[in-house]
């Protein structure tokens, strides 16, 4: 049965690639009203998308096939069905959206939103007197990504005290954090799931030993995030500041459990509610409205048709919104860590080209950097813009600029300029004929090249928690299709352990057992 959707959705996108957006736009003048979805205050437009009402259907028939609402269903009973690991994927237990939550879900928020307040006030406060100014967080990946992502965007609500992040082994990133820093004033949130993490747990003691040589009793200054509450403890961290979670919250989904703390102490914890209630009325819709208007399964359908039928390999996420600045790679690593796989649950390939690179940067600076090659390039890159409606602050024109970019680049990445109208355009500026025939390939744009812009009223801590749900929700639809498992990530693993054996060798054990790559690497590094 799935065989025959893929097949229909071949035809249709071989009929895509010959037709362009161009003629599309021609062909039909409501493209936009048939073509753009919402939900209250979002919108997403995929009307300059490669797509159509034939591919839609074919499209929505696939996601029918393959089975993704019973999948859904199952993730939100709590089964198992990261079934590499064995473990139910119930982060949308976090935000309220499942029956049967278990009752420590609450109990652990509580906690750690009293906790926020408690720093946030003063209550919790340093060894020696005084207020916490500052606050460390000390995680990598799923750890670091969410909270700093989300700190970022709500700079505005932002009343707590100072955030700093810290997430590479690379120790220039602790020293160049703490060199800003007082001991005294300073605590540090220690957040790893595993609490084994060898980037985190070196960052970790050397933060504990720099509170330490200032002669603050460190261990006051130390608040964990787990689920390994034995590893927290053998570490030093008082258990009335240790906040668990539970395995059942994959890494890159876990920002709604106690890993949300250093969001909850900057906004407080009616903004980390809010941010809980935004992914919840995503997680409704998600799971209420018929599969024809429902947000994140067309951004999934969209997504997988670009990548498995029309062969584009990579997404350039490009927020016209300075805050989401590090929701690329947000979204990278929910997206890549969860669908960067090429074999399906059962061990078998999967037959398609599965997750694309996503990579991006704000506007208008992308625009100023790499958005040359997405508009006349060898290759065709899909991007997803993400602007809203209005600033958070009035500054003059400002955003009334940013919009402007922002439309601007889609018309232009769809419509392009032909060589023609460049010609046409040359010749009114006055140019000879010479001159014209010289640049006119230059000046050509080729257009049709294909975007989603998906559109909110403002960033707030409401709407920024309903933007991250889309892009996980997002995420599970184009997994379920392909058929595997988007919450494991052994593709991690081979370099941990490749790392630990090498780093004997990097102190001056003898190197054995290398290939003469490595070898010669590792020999010039000794001899540097
Ligand atoms: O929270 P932990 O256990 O320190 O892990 C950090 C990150 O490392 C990974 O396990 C692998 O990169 C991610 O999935 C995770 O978010």
């Amino acid at each position: 049965m799935s065989e025959a959707a893929w097949a229909a959705l071949d035809a249709d996108a071989a009929r895509l690639k010959a037709t362009s957006l161009r003629a599309l736009f021609e062909a039909d003048e409501k493209r936009f009203e048939r073509l753009s979805f919402r939900l209250d205050d979002l919108l997403i437009d995929f009307s300059k998308e490669k797509i159509d009402a034939g591919a839609l259907r074919a499209l929505l028939a696939l996601a029918k096939a393959r089975g993704v609402a019973a999948r859904r269903d199952a993730m939100v009973r709590g089964e198992p069905i990261n079934e590499t690991e064995g473990r139910a994927v119930w982060h949308m237990a976090l935000r309220g959206s499942v029956d049967d939550a278990p009752a420590e879900v609450n109990e652990v928020r509580e906690r750690f939103l009293t906790f926020a307040e408690d720093v946030r006030a003063g209550r919790f406060a340093p060894a020696a007197g005084g207020r916490f100014t500052d606050v460390v967080n000390i995680g990598i990946g799923g750890s670091d990504l969410g909270p700093v992502m989300a700190v970022r965007a709500l700079r505005p609500d932002h009343d707590g005290p100072r955030m700093h992040f810290v997430s590479n082994v690379d120790g220039a990133h602790l020293t160049d954090v703490l060199a800003w820093l007082d001991p005294k004033t300073t605590m540090a949130v220690i957040a790893s799931k595993t609490f084994t993490t060898q980037e985190t747990m070196t960052n970790a003691r050397s933060m504990r030993e720099w509170l330490a040589a200032s002669g603050v009793e460190h261990g006051a200054h130390l608040a964990a995030v787990s689920t390994n509450l034995e590893g927290t403890a053998e570490f030093g961290v008082d258990e009335r500041r240790v906040f668990g979670f539970w395995d059942w919250v994959g890494g890159r989904y876990s920002i709604w459990s106690a890993i949300g703390l250093p969001l909850a102490i900057a906004i407080g914890a009616e903004g980390f509610r809010s941010f809980l209630k935004g992914a919840a009325a995503m997680d409704r819709h998600f799971l209420t409205a018929p599969a024809e208007r429902n947000l994140p399964l067309l951004l999934g359908l969209v997504g997988l048709f670009r990548r498995s039928c029309m062969g584009w390999p990579t997404v350039a996420l490009i927020p016209y919104d300075q805050r989401l600045e590090r929701f690329p790679a947000y979204v990278q690593q929910l997206d890549m860590e969860s669908n960067g796989k090429r074999v399906t649950l059962a061990g078998e390939p999967v037959g398609r080209a599965t997750g694309p690179v996503i990579w991006g940067e704000p506007g208008t600076n992308a625009q100023h950097s790499f958005f040359q090659l997405l508009h006349q390039g060898a290759d065709v890159i899909p991007v997803e813009f993400i602007a809203a409606v209005e600033p958070r602050e009035a500054l003059g024109d400002h955003h009334a600029l940013l919009l402007a970019n922002c439309l601007a680049q889609g018309r232009a990445l769809a419509f392009g300029r032909t060589e023609a109208e460049a010609r046409a355009e040359m010749a009114r500026a006055g140019q000879s004929a010479r001159e014209i025939d010289r640049l006119a390939a230059h000046r050509t744009f080729p257009g049709d090249r294909p975007s989603t812009t998906i559109l909110h009223r403002r960033l707030d801590a409401h709407s920024l928690g309903r933007l991250i749900a889309l892009y996980e929700h997002k995420v599970f639809v184009q997994g379920a299709i392909w058929g595997i498992d988007s919450f494991d990530q052994w593709g991690v693993e081979l370099g941990k352990v490749l790392a630990s054996e090498l780093i004997p060798m990097l102190k001056g054990a003898p190197a054995e057992k290398l290939d003469s790559s490595t070898a010669g690497l590792l020999q010039a590094i000794r001899g540097a």
